[in-house]
C-alpha cells in the first residue's frame, strides 16, 4: 500500500502525544495497525508495552484479527487491543483483590441480578407501574451519561428533557440499591477505576509502567470520565496517539465527548497533529456529497475531504409509494449481483430489519446479521394478538382470556375474570360471564357482541384477524391509551402490528403464523454464521466496516431523523439533529460504489414523509 505524506507521518510517529484527526475511509485503522506494527519493528518497543483502545469487544478482536492478517509471523506476539471496559476492570481487580473489598458485578454476566432488572423493580416501586424496555433503556442511557460526562443528576436534569417520571429518585434510589448490597455496573467500573488509580499512587504507577505507548481507536465516542482514565494512564510520558472523527461520533446519548480531544491541544503543547482527508473507500459522487451534507453541521471541525477514486454512480434516491415496494426494489436490485455479501441494508432503528427478513427468506436471499438484537419476536404485541387468536380458535381457554381482556372493547371487569375462574366448567369464557347474576341487559348485549365477533375471528385467516383485533375489537385504542404510559409513542406499537401483519399475510391460519414466526427467529439468529448473505445492520453497529454497495432504508421523517431530535429542533435545540446527521453520514461513508437512499410516503395506511436528509440530498 502507498501511504500519502500524513498517514505516513502518522504511522512513523514515535514518541509523544499525537492526534489524527481523520475523514471516513481515510485509513485511521490501517494507519493505527501500521504504526503499531511499526513501533515493535523499527522502533524496538516490546509488543506488550503498547496498548491499543478500540471501542467494542468485536472490534477490538477485528483489529487483531487484521493485525496478524497484515504482518506476517505476528500470531504469537503479546500484543493488547483491548475495550476501555477490560482495560478498566483489570484495574479494578487488582486493588479490590489487595484490599479485600467485596463486589458484584450486575451488568454482561447472566446472573439473575442485573442491571434492568433491579431498574425495573425499583420503577415500579416509586411510580407503582411498569415500566417498558424503551423507558429502562432511556433509564439506563440517563444514568450512562451522567458517570460517563462526571456530571450530577440536577446538571443532567437542568441540561436535558428527561421524559422519565421521578428520574432522580429513581438514579439516588438505584445508586444506595448498589451502595448496600455491594454492586457495581459497567459505568461504576469506571468511576472507580478513576478514583483507585487517584488514591493509590503505587497502583497508579504499576500501571503506568505497564504501558509505554497508548493507542486509541474510534477516539471520537470516548466520554469524558474515559479520556480522564487513559490520560491519567499516559502521564508522565504522554505516548498518546488518538484517532479520531468528530463528524463520526454517534454516542452522545451515552457520553460521548468529542470536545474533550480538542482540548488535548492546550494539555500538551508538544501535540502533534494529523489531518487524514483523502478518503480511499468511496467513489468521488459519495464523498463530494457527503462531504457538502456533513458540513451543514454547526458543532464540528472543517475538514477538507477528497478523494482521488474515480466517479462512478450518482447516489440514488429512490422515492416510493408505500414501504413494500421498498422492499420489492431491493430484492430485484440485490438480484442483480451474485455476491451478497458485498452488499448491506442500513437501518436507523432495529425493527427495520423485520420487513426485510420477511422478504429475502421469501425470495430465498440469505442473509448476514453480525448483531442479532431483535426483540420483535418476543414482543408483548405480539403475545398479546396470539392469545386473541387462541381465545378465538378455543373460547374456553381462559389463560389467554385473561391476558387480553382489558386490552379490548366491552369493559370485562377484572371480577368477572376473577369470578369465572372459579367455576370449573367447560364452557367459552364469555358464556361463563353471561352466566353472572345481575348483569345489565346492555352489558350482556356488549358480551353477547364480543362472543359474536370472536367467533367471526375464529374464521378469518390471520392478516384479517388481525386488522379486525386492532380496529373492530379496538385493541388500537387500548395501544393508544397506554402507549405513553408505557414509554413507546403510538406509531412505534403501530410499527410492530404493521410487521406482524406483513409476516402474517401468506399464512392461513394461526398454526402456520406461529411457525413462520418462531422460523424467521431461528433464521435471524443463525444469521450471524451466515457469512455469505447480504449484511443486516443498524448503522450503529456497522460503524468501521465497509461495503460495495449500500440501501439506506425506511428514511421517512420521525424514524430517521427520529421524533425526539425533530421536537428538540424545533425547540431550537440543535445538538440531537446533529447527531442524526452524523449517523446518517456515518451511514452513507460505509459505501465504496454504489448507495442507495429508500424513502416512501406510505406505511401502512398512514400518510409519511421522506427524510428531510433525503430532500436536502436531493437538492446537493
Ligand atoms: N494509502 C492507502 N492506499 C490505498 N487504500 C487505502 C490506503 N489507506 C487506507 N486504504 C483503504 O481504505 C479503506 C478504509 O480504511 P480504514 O477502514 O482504515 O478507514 P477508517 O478511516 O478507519 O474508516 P472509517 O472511519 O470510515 O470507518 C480500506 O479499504 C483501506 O484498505
Amino acid at each position: 500500500m502507498n501511504f500519502n505524506d500524513q498517514q505516513t507521518k502518522a504511522i512513523n510517529h514515535g514518541k509523544g502525544p499525537a492526534i489524527i484527526l481523520a475523514a471516513p475511509g481515510s485509513g485511521k485503522t490501517t494507519v493505527l495497525l501500521h504504526r503499531t506494527y511499526n513501533l515493535i519493528s523499527k522502533h524496538k518497543i516490546l509488543p506488550e508495552k503498547i496498548l491499543s483502545i478500540t471501542f467494542s469487544r468485536a472490534s477490538a478482536k477485528e483489529m487483531k484479527k487484521r493485525f496478524v492478517n497484515n504482518f506476517k509471523n505476528t500470531s504469537s506476539i503479546p500484543i493488547t487491543f483491548s475495550t476501555i471496559h477490560s482495560f478498566s476492570y483489570s484495574i479494578l481487580r487488582e486493588y479490590t483483590n489487595r484490599h479485600g473489598i467485596p463486589y458484584t458485578l450486575i451488568e454482561g454476566n447472566s446472573n439473575s441480578i442485573n442491571k434492568i432488572t433491579i431498574l425495573r423493580n425499583l420503577y415500579y416501586d416509586i411510580n407503582g407501574e411498569w415500566a417498558a424496555d424503551e423507558k429502562l433503556e432511556g433509564i439506563n442511557n440517563g444514568i450512562g451519561y451522567i458517570k460517563n460526562m462526571m456530571i450530577g443528576v440536577d446538571d443532567y436534569l437542568k441540561e436535558n428533557k428527561v421524559e422519565i417520571n421521578h428520574f432522580k429518585e429513581i438514579y439516588m434510589s438505584y445508586e444506595n440499591f448498589k451502595k448496600e448490597k455491594k454492586m457495581i455496573d459497567f459505568d461504576d467500573m469506571l468511576v472507580l477505576t478513576l478514583d483507585f488509580l487517584k488514591r493509590d499512587s503505587y497502583l497508579l504507577s504499576k500501571w503506568r509502567n505497564k504501558y509505554d505507548f497508548i493507542q486509541v481507536d474510534e477516539g471520537q465516542d470516548t466520554s469524558k470520565i474515559q479520556l480522564e482514565i487513559i490520560k491519567l494512564i499516559a502521564k508522565p510520558k504522554n505516548n498518546l496517539f488518538i484517532v479520531a472523527d468528530d463528524d463520526q461520533s454517534i454516542y452522545g446519548f451515552r457520553g460521548a465527548f468529542p470536545q474533550g480531544l480538542f482540548d488535548l491541544k492546550r494539555e500538551f503543547k508538544d501535540l502533534s497533529i494529523f489531518y487524514m482527508e483523502e478518503n480511499y473507500r468511496s467513489s468521488r459522487n459519495i464523498v463530494s456529497v457527503c462531504n457538502k451534507f456533513i458540513r451543514q453541521n454547526k458543532l464540528r471541525y472543517n475538514k477538507n475531504i477528497f478523494t482521488k477514486n474515480n466517479y462512478v454512480s450518482p447516489i440514488n434516491i429512490v422515492k416510493l409509494n408505500t414501504i413494500t415496494e421498498q422492499y420489492e426494489y431491493i430484492i430485484k436490485e440485490l438480484k442483480k449481483f451474485a455476491d451478497y455479501s458485498n452488499a448491506a441494508i442500513l437501518y436507523r432503528n432495529n425493527i427495520s430489519s423485520i420487513g426485510v427478513i420477511e422478504y429475502l427468506e421469501n425470495n430465498k436471499i440469505p442473509f448476514h446479521m453480525r448483531d442479532v438484537n431483535v426483540k420483535f419476536f418476543n414482543h408483548w404485541i405480539i403475545k398479546d394478538i396470539i392469545s386473541f387468536l387462541n381465545v378465538a380458535n378455543n373460547p374456553e381457554d381462559l389463560n389467554s382470556f385473561e391476558k387480553i381482556y382489558f386490552k379490548m372493547k366491552g369493559f370485562i371487569y377484572k371480577n368477572y375474570v376473577d369470578y369465572i375462574k372459579t367455576l370449573n366448567y367447560d364452557k367459552s369464557v364469555f358464556d361463563r360471564i353471561l352466566e353472572i347474576n345481575d348483569l345489565s341487559r346492555d352489558y350482556r348485549q356488549k358480551i353477547m357482541e364480543i362472543k359474536i365477533d370472536f367467533n367471526r375471528l375464529k374464521n378469518m385467516a390471520p392478516h384479517e384477524a388481525i386488522t379486525f383485533i386492532e380496529k373492530s375489537l379496538e385493541y388500537e385504542i387500548y395501544l393508544k391509551e397506554n402507549a405513553l404510559k408505557f414509554g413507546y409513542t403510538f406509531d412505534s406499537l403501530k410499527t410492530i402490528l404493521y410487521y406482524l401483519k406483513l409476516i402474517s399475510a401468506k399464512t392461513e391460519n394461526l398454526e402456520e403464523l406461529l411457525r413462520r414466526l418462531k422460523y424467521l427467529e431461528y433464521l435471524t439468529f443463525q444469521s450471524k454464521y451466515n457469512t455469505k448473505g447480504v449484511n443486516l445492520s443498524t448503522i450503529h453497529s456497522a460503524k468501521g466496516l465497509e461495503y460495495d454497495r449500500v440501501f439506506m432504508i425506511d428514511l421517512i421523517e420521525g424514524d430517521f431523523p427520529s421524533s425526539n431530535s425533530i421536537d428538540a429542533f424545533e425547540n431550537g435545540k440543535i445538538q440531537l439533529m446533529e447527531e442524526e446527521r452524523r449517523l446518517f453520514y456515518v451511514g452513507m461513508t460505509r459505501t465504496k460504489n454504489n448507495l442507495m437512499l429508500l424513502t416512501y410516503s406510505n406505511k401502512s395506511e398512514k400518510k409519511v414523509y421522506p427524510s428531510r436528509f433525503v430532500n436536502e440530498l436531493e437538492n446537493l
